[in-house]
């Protein structure tokens, strides 16, 4: 049977993910295709409805992404968002202006109900505005079906033709109703039954890795973590014992980790490979302090040793690894602008000895991976880890890295997580640890003086780990963290807890 599908048309928005994944929590299978490919996609994979992205652009500039026209007369349901509702209009005849104040932020919308889109709404709506462009002149066939104060097309419809499109970026939180106006364009506009789920996305991306495998080896990235450990029951499930898992202990875990993890996999089956690289990464962080720099060393030392694995079984075709969505946007893909180069992303190097790589969660986001792990059975415990990142504590030991510090670091890591998981705030909080600062102070201890780190906590609330919010950790789990870390751990004699959300800041300090 043919699954339903939307393909989202991506014209270099900020926000084209989160339009699939809006779809796909409908139950409706979604996935991005760049413009370029649009026609040919259609074409191929049948979608019931298409979604039109936003992008950086004007439409009326020459060399701006345009839409092939064919694709407005297929006869399928389109809704545009932002740069999307322009392109229709321009291509269909209307105009587009740039006007002369930016709208921005949330932003009061009269919408008429009797569209399908706003089907069930209040006439007034709040909606998330980013443009400066704006639809002036409808196309023949539309008719204006929502307005703001400063933009008088905020969304237009044309019935007969299925087309719809909006100013607003309805896929974000931000928008009020987004989530219902989705929802009416795929139930009402595409006439989606809506039962897709996480078991089907199982079943298919099972099915997808045995075509691409057949009877050749993998070696899986296992860190133990959420996405390597939902990608190891996948495999597993779908080659069995071609599945080699290798989990890297660099030197840069946290305290006990990995024991923890060797532990949790001892008794699965599956074929498990320690490998001890303590040594190796060291010496090649030796007297590095650029947050960049070791991000690379470490990606880099990550595929070396894979590959000496690789050649101790020999014959190994494919490496695996657990990326997900998070990691590829904030290394910068497409024309997104590089936050910090996660440690697994950017492909592998020019010389190499495997073939492909694997990576069956890139388009999906930590919750959803965590649904999948649901899905598919993986142990709850592996499941709802926190996340820990891949270059480890390296990336928490602000400056250069030495034995020294990072023990230091890893005693206070556990003791806070500790506190954390004793107040019974594990399962609020989504990730929790220490940094270490490269920051010296003054302090007094048993009447001496000390000159001695700062170290930093860092605790966030998140589902998707793009935007997050810093936790508010009641001030008495804070003092006790505080008093023991300070008695406890030697070498710190200050602690401070960050108070910022992300953005500005990122939730790792390098
Ligand atoms: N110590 C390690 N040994 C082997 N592979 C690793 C290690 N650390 C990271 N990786 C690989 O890099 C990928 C990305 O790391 P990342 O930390 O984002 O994911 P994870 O560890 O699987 O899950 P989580 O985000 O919950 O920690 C992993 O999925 C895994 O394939
Ligand atoms: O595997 C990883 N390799 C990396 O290089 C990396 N950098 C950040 N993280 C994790 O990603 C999430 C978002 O982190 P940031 O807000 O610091 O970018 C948080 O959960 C971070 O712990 C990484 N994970
Ligand atoms: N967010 C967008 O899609 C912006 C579209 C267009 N560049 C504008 O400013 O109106
Ligand atoms: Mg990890």
């Amino acid at each position: 049977m043919e699954r339903e599908k939307i393909l989202v048309i991506d014209f270099g928005g900020q926000y084209n993910q989160l339009i699939t994944r809006r779809v796909r929590e409908k139950n409706v299978y979604a996935e991005v295709v760049p413009y370029k490919k649009a026609l040919d996609a259609i074409k191929k994979e049948k979608p019931i409805g298409l979604i039109f992205t936003g992008g950086p652009n004007s439409v009326y500039d020459a060399k701006s992404p345009d839409i092939d026209p064919e694709i407005l007369d297929m006869g399928l349901p389109i809704l545009g968002i932002c740069y999307g509702m322009q392109l229709i209009a321009k291509n269909m005849g209307g105009t587009v202006t740039k006007s002369d104040k930016r709208e921005f932020g949330k932003t009061k919308t009269m919408v008429d109900p009797a569209s399908k889109l706003f089907d069930g709404l209040d006439v007034e709506q709040t909606t998330w505005m980013s443009h400066v462009d704006y639809v002036k002149e409808l196309p023949e066939g539309f008719r204006t079906v929502a307005s703001t104060d400063s933009c008088p097309v905020a969304a237009m419809e044309n019935r007969e033709k299925n087309i719809y499109a909006i100013q607003f970026h309805g896929e974000v939180n931000h928008t009020e109703n987004g989530h219902e106006i989705i929802d009416n364009f795929l139930k009402k506009v595409c006439h989606a039954k809506g039962d897709w789920n996480m078991h089907d996305f199982a079943n298919e991306a099972k099915r997808a890795i045995q075509e691409k495998v057949g009877d050749k080896k993998v070696l899986l990235a296992l860190s133990g973590g959420v996405d390597s450990s939902v990608c190891a029951k996948l495999l597993v499930d779908a080659i069995g014992e071609n599945l080699i898992c290798i989990f890297v202990d660099h030197g840069l875990m946290r305290k006990n980790e990995g024991d923890e993890v060797e532990e949790a996999f001892k008794d699965t089956g599956m074929h498990f490979i320690r490998v001890d690289a303590k040594d190796r990464f060291l010496k090649r962080l030796k007297g590095v302090t650029d947050p960049e720099q070791k991000r690379k060393i470490i990606g880099e030392e990550f595929i070396r040793v894979f590959e000496d694995e690789g050649r101790k079984i020999g014959a190994v075709d494919f490496l695996a690894q657990g990326t997900i969505y998070p990691d590829v946007i904030e290394s910068g893909a497409g024309d997104a602008a590089v936050i910090k180069s996660h440690h697994n992303v950017g492909g592998l190097p020019a010389v190499v000895d495997f073939k492909d790589l694997i990576e069956p969660l890139r388009d999906l986001f930590k919750d959803e991976v965590r649904q999948l792990g649901e899905a598919i059975g993986l142990d709850p415990k592996l499941v709802w880890r926190q996340p820990f990142p891949g270059p480890g504590l390296a990336i928490r030991v602000m400056g250069e890295i030495t034995e020294e510090k990072l023990d230091i670091l890893r005693d206070a890591d556990y003791i806070f997580r500790d506190e954390i998981a004793k107040a019974g705030m594990d399962h609020d909080i989504n990730q929790y640890f220490a940094v270490l600062t490269n920051n010296r102070s003054v302090g007094v201890m048993g009447d001496f003086r000390t000159y001695d780190y700062t170290l930093a906590l860092r605790a966030v609330t998140t589902s998707d780990f793009m935007t997050a919010d810093w936790a508010r950790i009641p001030y008495e789990v804070l003092d006790k963290v505080s008093v023991r870390i300070v008695n406890e751990v030697e070498h710190i004699n200050r602690i401070v807890y960050d108070i910022t959300s992300k953005p500005p800041a990122t939730i790792e300090w390098e």
